[in-house]
Parts: C-alpha cells; structure tokens; sequence
C-alpha cells in the first residue's frame, strides 16, 4: 500500500504523490509544520503536532530515503505575544533587547523539551525575521494582484477580492469549508477603522520606534513588522519552493505547491485558510500545499489544554515526574486526529507498555522493520494499531496467530523465535522513536570495539583490552566471553545493560 494520509482539504485519505523529483530520479517529500511562537514554556498540548509530525517524518524517511525528505518547522519569533511577556519579563531592558533574551532562551527550552520528547531535528527550522524580505516580497505582490490594499500604514489582504479573481484560484474558505458570505454575514460589529471589510486580515502594521520594526513595504513610510499569516506563506516560499525552482519569479503551478503541510486542527481556520489565501494569490497557483494534515487536541477532562484557560502541564514539568518516552507513547496510543484524555492513569500504563517492549528489544543487537507494522503506519499514520500489533510480539504466545479482526483484515503471525521478536521491537521502536538515547547502540561501533578487544588480547596487550571493555562499559554495554567448544577460541556476546 502507498501512503495514505487524511486531507482536511479533500476529507478523504489521499495518496502521497510527491511533486518533485531529485537528480537521482528518486521522489522528493516536502512538508511544512507550523511551530512555536517563541514567548513561554509549550506545554504538553503544544507538543501533540510535534510528535505526531516527526513520527511522519520518520516514516518519510523510512519510505523515501533521508536523503528525499524536507521537513520545515518554522519559529514565530516575531509576534505580539512575545513583546508583551518582553515587556513584563524585562521591563528595565530596550524592548528589542528585551525581546531578544525572550525568544533566545524560549527557543532553547522548546528544542531541549521535544528533543528530550524523541523528536528529532527538521531538517529547517527558519525564524520569522530571518525572512522579513521575503514576507515583504509577497506582500507587494499580492498589492500588485489587487488582492491587498494599504491603509493607515497597514497593509491588509481581502479575501473578497480574491474571491473576484476568477482563474482556478480557490476561493477564500475552501478549506474550512465555509463560505465568505457566511463569515461576513456573522461576524463582529466593531471592525478596525482602516479595514475595509470584516474579513480582511493584516499582512503587515506599522510598529512605534520602541517596537520591533522593519523598512515598511510598498512604499509605505515608516517601519512595521508582519502579520502572522504571511510569516508561514514566506518560510515556505523560501525553504520549500525556491530551493526547488519555485517562488515568485515562476508562475509554473506545480513548482509552487508542495506535498504536506500540518499543524493543530485550531490552525485551519484562520491561520491556514489565510496562508493559502496568500501563497495561492502570490503564486497563481490552485494549491498551496496538496494535502493539509491536523492533529486533534489534548485534552483535561474534556477541554482543550491551552495557556489562556491555565488547564495545562509544561513539558518540562512531565519530564521532572517521566521519561520522554513514556511521554510520546502515551501520545501516540490515540490516532493523530482524535482527541486525547491526558491522565496519570494513561501515563503510567503506558510505562508499563514501554518496560516490557524495552526488556524485549534489548534482546536484539540488530534492528528489522516489520512490514505489516509499516502498513498500520501508511494508513494514516495509525499509531494504536501498529501499537497494538508490537504489544503483541510481548504478550501473545510466539507461534500463534494474532487475529486481530481489524489490522487491515489480516491475522498476522507472531515469529516463534524470541530473537526475531526482539529484533522486529527494536525496529519498531527505532521507527517510532521511542527507544531511551540510552538504547540507541551503534551496533556496528560495538562490533568494531569488540573485535579490537579480541585482538588485543590475542597479542597479550592486557591493558588495552581491559580499556576498550571500560569504554563498553561506559557506552551501557555489558560483555560476556565464552569459549567455543569446538575451536577453543573465545566467543564474545553482549547485551545492553538496564
Ligand atoms: N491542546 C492542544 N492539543 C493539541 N495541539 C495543540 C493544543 N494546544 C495547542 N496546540 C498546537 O500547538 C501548536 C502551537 O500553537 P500555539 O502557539 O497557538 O499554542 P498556544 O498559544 O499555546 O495555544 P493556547 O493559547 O490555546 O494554549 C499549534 O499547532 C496548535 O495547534
Ligand atoms: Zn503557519
């Protein structure tokens, strides 16, 4: 089966079909996820798209190759947000100085928190006002379009005249399928005096001396900075379509789409509908990304966990009381787009789960992925069922068939072998990316090191061979020799120490 993943755009399973193609004629996947505004700790509600995108990012890899895999997760360290908490954290410093110190050391904290939570680098992670030109660029191309005006120093994109452009662009609410009409006929009374429409939302505003700013566009006077929405259409723009023969300049509509692009399901409306409202306008192009992916909500009893109603729990806090791992299993055990109870009852099942798969995998030296639990995942990333099939190579009696009605219609079977289970959980583990840093072993490393303490004790050299079994030792690998009955020579196994 091809990968399969839900498209809040088509609201169906489509297939990915990567659009590029490198130089090896191999296919190319480019995918952008909405990151962090850099002001406070993420708490563990934040972390959801996190994870679930880096297991697709693993997967990616898996399928494609590393190699054919880009993966952009933005930073929004340009933002309203960040210059109150600068204001309030550092009241004595410039504003600017101020808001530096904030993100600086917020940044830090988001990277250390997800990297502890399993989750590895993308392969980008643009910030917002590294591209300030780029966000510029586009908003004076979408005033040339007429589909952005200037008015008192801002300058603000009007979904009704895109909306009047008529050339296969899509209309303004296709993918939160709702139409203008309807937005305009509910919405709010006391719109900004320099809004022409209720709609229309700021691509760029004038900023005070004191607050971050940059020479306006479009010939306005003056400094500004963006609007959020555009900072997401530029990033993209800049990693994921000019390094592939994109951007302005090209007004081929293939070149300026790219495969995936995700977020929470609170992001498709506004901030998702209006980045395509852009990008597509800037490009004239009909899609902007072609499938548009969306993680459902953490939830404590019942409601959303966000900062504004104070129902949360930093990463940092989880991960004084649980390992990053138990943490992400715990994420994982619900499909991506459905909403999870977060409670300390699940936490520590999930603990137990991973014990029992970490006894199991630490009886493999080596890793092999399973197809069928590989299958699970292409189907829309189903992290329960392929859960449920690894939890299977530990509970269910090796030999039998574990028929399960519902994985995929098929009954699989459990190897026999204990030595073949271990190796398919290690592979699991390693593609889901809930193997402890600990566990991570450089098989080949060991073997190497192995061999040299052989052969230094062959030559009598004692002490390099009692240094490389310490250095082992440090690596968390513990060494048992033996003698091969038929050869007399010794035989060397490990295993990694608990
Ligand atoms: N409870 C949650 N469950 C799943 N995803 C969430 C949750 N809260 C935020 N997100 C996601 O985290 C990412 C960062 O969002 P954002 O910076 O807007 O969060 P936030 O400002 O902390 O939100 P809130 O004020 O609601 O807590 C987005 O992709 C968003 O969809
Ligand atoms: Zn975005």
């Amino acid at each position: 089966m091809t990968l399969r993943l839900y498209n809040t755009l088509t609201k169906e399973k489509d297939e990915l079909a990567p659009l590029f193609t490198d130089a090896d004629g191999k296919p190319h996947v480019r995918m952008y996820v909405c990151g962090p505004t850099v002001y406070d700790f993420a708490h563990i509600g934040n972390a959801r798209p996190v994870i679930v995108f880096d297991v697709l990012f693993r997967l990616l890899r898996h399928l494609y190759g590393a190699d054919h895999v880009t993966y952009v997760r933005n930073i929004t360290d340009v933002d309203d947000k960040i210059n109150a908490r600068a204001a309030v954290e550092y009241p004595d410093l410039p504003l600017n100085e101020a808001i530096r110190r904030v993100t600086e050391k917020t940044d830090a904290q988001f990277q250390a928190d997800v990297a502890a939570l399993g989750c590895l680098p993308p392969s980008e992670q643009p910030r917002a006002t590294e591209h300030i030109d780029a966000m510029k660029a586009m908003i004076e191309r979408l005033i040339e379009k007429g589909v952005a005006y200037v008015a008192e120093g801002h300058v603000l994109f009007s979904p009704s005249e895109m909306n009047r452009l008529d050339h296969g662009l899509p209309r303004y609410g296709q993918l939160a399928r709702r139409s203008l009409d309807e937005m305009l006929a509910g919405a709010r009374v006391d719109v900004a005096p320099y809004k022409r429409e209720a709609m229309d939302f700021v691509l760029w505003k004038p900023s005070d001396d004191h607050e971050p700013g940059w020479p306006s566009p479009a010939g306005i006077p003056g400094r500004g900075r963006p609007g959020w929405h555009i900072e997401c259409s530029a990033m993209s723009m800049a990693k994921l379509l000019e390094p592939f023969g994109g951007g302005l300049s090209c007004d081929d509509p293939q070149k300026n789409t790219f495969d995936i692009h995700g977020g929470g399901i609170d992001l498709v409306f506004p901030h998702h509908e209006n980045e395509i409202a852009q990008s597509c306008c800037a490009f004239g192009s009909p899609r902007m990304a072609n499938i548009w992916m969306h993680n459902g909500f953490l939830q404590v009893e019942g409601e959303k966990m966000s900062k504004s109603t104070g129902n949360f729990v930093t990463i940092r806090e989880l991960l004084n009381d649980w390992p990053g791992e138990v943490l992400r299993l715990n994420m994982l055990k619900t499909h991506y787009r459905q909403p999870i109870d977060w409670t300390l009852k699940g936490l520590e099942e999930s603990a137990n789960m991973l014990s029992s798969w970490h006894r199991l995998a630490d009886l493999a030296k080596d890793a092999i992925v399973d197809p069928s639990f590989v299958e699970a995942l292409k189907d829309d990333l189903n992290t329960p069922m392929a859960i449920q099939h690894v939890s299977s190579w530990t509970k269910a009696k090796p030999g039998q068939v574990f028929s399960s009605a519902s994985f995929l219609g098929h009954g699989f079977l459990i190897p026999s072998d204990v030595a073949e289970r271990a190796q398919l959980m290690r592979g699991a583990l390693a593609l889901l990316g809930l193997l402890p840093p600990d566990r991570q072993v450089d098989v080949a490393r060991v073997n190497a090191l192995i061999t040299a303490r052989l052969e230094a004790r062959k030559a009598k050299n004692f002490a390099e061979a009692d240094r490389i079994r310490n250095e082992l030792d440090a690596m968390g690998i513990a060494l048992k020799d033996a003698k091969d009955p038929a050869t007399g020579e010794i035989v060397t196994t490990w295993e990694v120490k608990r």
